[in-house]
Formats: C-alpha cells, structure tokens, sequence
C-alpha cells in the first residue's frame, strides 16, 4: 500500500523523499540510554517500513557521525563537578544541536520529509530550528506529558530537554550561554505552537503559558474535549487561517501513557494519551497534507524492565513514523 495522501509541500512522485536524521544523543538529561532511541527503532524495521509499506524513498543523514559523544559528556560532566552550572552541559547540547540544525538546514530539501529520531527532547532545538529554515511559517504541534519551555532562568533541574521550546522561541536570550549564538533570531512565534498531551508543567513553565497566551490543550482537554476536537483545534491555531499551512510534529513518547506502551522513557508519567489517540492524531495531521516534518524522541531502551516493554515503546515510536507518512487502518 502506497500512502493515498497527497503531501502538499512535498514530491508526491516515485521520487518521494523521507530523510531520516539520526539525533542519538542523551546530553539533554540524566539518563543513559535514550543516546539508543533511534537505533532500535531502525533495528525494528523502521526504515524498510517507510520504504515497502510505504513506498518512500528514504536516506539516512547522521550529523553526529564522528563525534565522540561518550566522552565529551563525561568531560562536560566532570567539569561541571566543580563549576555546578544553573543549566547542564550546555555548550555539549549547543554543539549537537547546531550539528543538528545544519544537517537539517542543508542536507534537506523543500519537498523531502524531514523525520528525526532521538535522543533526549532537546536534540528538537536543532531539528526545529533547520525545519523553519525552509518554512519559516510552519506550525509546530508538540506532543508532549512536559512543556519543554524552561528557560535557562526557570529551570529546576537544569536539564536543556526540559527548555528547547524557550531556546526556539529565544526566550531570556540575554542570559544564554554564548555557544547558543548559532540559533536565528525570530525564529519560533509563540502563536505558531500548540501543545498537546501536558499533564506535569512546572510552575515556572505554567507562568509562561499564561503569559505569552500559549495554546496548550493538558490530558484535561483531551478528556474534556477528545482527541478530534483538540487536534482539530490545534491545526486551526498554528495554521494562522491558512489551510496549507506547513505543519511539524515535534513527539515525545512520554505524551503516552506508560500502562498503555511507553513504559522506556526518562521522565514518564501517568494517565496519558492511550495507543489510539496517540496514533489518531499523527493521523490526522498527516490527513491535512501539510505536514513536512516529524521528531521523534525520548524513547529510552535501557529503561525497560524487559524485553516485551523495549519492544512496546520501539514499536509505538515507529507506529508514530509510519502514522506520520501515511499509514490507515483501511
Ligand atoms: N523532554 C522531557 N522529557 N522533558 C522533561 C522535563 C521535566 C522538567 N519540566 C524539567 O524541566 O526538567
């Protein structure tokens, strides 16, 4: 079955392009593992799916190819020992991201999927920030349990895959380490956002909501209003009124609730999305025709208790692609 969408911004021919980015990277967090995320789910198959099920062509992109991540996180961490930074291994996440962001800026072109695969949340500064590259109007929906928009001042735990939203949105620039430097200037509207899945915001992250009027629909909406409904109005507020506007699902596994699949992930939490509503929307987003752009991320294999967990979260992550490029149930 070839997808019957017809992606509006991309080329719809046997030419159809997925660039896959490898983003493996975990310096955005505390945990070990996450660096996995994308390995697995190219293990699982991912890639063949995209390309038989399908019917994408597909090209794998590694910008980190080369760069000794291990080490350079265990140098950044033994020095912070002394030094105790507010925000952890920045100038390590700036230079993956901008690795990232570069890949993503040069190596893709206007009408080739750009489908990233992390690693911890933060690598979406990189992948974000090269997506609006190309579509400097696209609207981003953010699947998420967290807000991901601390900034470098309101952060609790100093871990940047809890801040990339306020990076994008160059929120407290002023206070930013200077190896941020690379991300532009005006580059993410906070009106061209919109959350779903949000059930643990820190109070800061509340306060920046409210105050720069932020769309976020919470678990509250999705029970209050269901999945259509929130997703429909989700791709009404970051359309700004036009229905072809290009649109990126930035997905973080931990949208979902763990009982449900995803139980391998850093920072899950419970009474989230359930298997189909997480599907639904990816879904129906790629049902408009605008969506260019997908990450991936979080998906942490080290943290099963065995193998059928491993093996549920992986096959949701690559669930979340092929949804993405097409798939339907009919
Ligand atoms: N991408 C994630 N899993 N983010 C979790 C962030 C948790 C918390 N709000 C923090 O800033 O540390």
């Amino acid at each position: 079955m070839s997808s019957q969408i017809n992606f509006k911004h991309l080329v719809n021919d046997e030419n159809r392009m997925c660039k896959i980015v490898l983003a493996p990277f975990n310096g955005g967090q505390p945990h070990g593992g996450v660096d996995l995320g994308a390995e697995y789910m190219m293990k699982h198959g991912l890639k063949q799916q995209i390309e038989e099920i399908l019917k994408w062509n597909t090209e794998v992109l590694d910008p980190l190819n080369g760069v000794n991540l291990e080490q350079l996180k265990a140098e950044a961490d033994e020095q912070e020992k002394e030094t105790k930074p507010k925000i952890k291994r920045a100038d390590f996440v700036s230079m993956a991201n901008k690795k990232i962001y570069e890949t993503c800026k040069n190596d893709i072109s206007k009408g080739e999927f750009q489908l990233t695969l992390g690693g911890d949340h933060s690598i979406a500064i990189g992948s974000i920030a090269g997506l609006l590259s190309r579509y400097p109007d696209a609207g981003i929906i953010w699947i998420d349990a967290h807000a991901d928009i601390n900034t470098v001042n309101t952060t609790e735990s100093g871990n940047l895959h809890g801040c990339p939203v306020s990076f994008l949105a160059n929120m407290d620039r002023k206070d930013w380490p200077k190896s941020f430097d690379w991300v532009p200037e005006n580059l993410l509207a906070t009106d061209k956002i919109a959350y779903i899945g949000l059930r643990d915001v820190d109070a800061g992250e509340k306060k920046i909501l409210r105050d720069n009027n932020i769309k976020a629909f919470s678990m509250y909406h999705v029970d209050r209003y269901g999945i259509n409904s929130v997703v429909e109005q989700a791709i009404a507020h970051v359309s700004k009124g036009n229905k072809d506007c290009p649109i990126m699902i930035s997905y973080d596994v931990d949208a979902i609730d763990p009982e449900a699949s995803v139980q391998c992930t850093g920072t899950k939490v419970d009474y989230g999305l359930n298997n189909r509503e997480a599907l639904f929307l990816c879904e129906r987003i790629c049902e408009t025709g605008n969506v260019v752009a997908l990450d991936v991320v979080e998906v942490n294999p080290s943290l099963g208790a065995d193998e059928t967990e491993i093996l549920k979260t992986v096959a949701m992550g690559c669930s979340i692609v092929r949804c993405t490029l097409g798939e339907t149930l009919l």
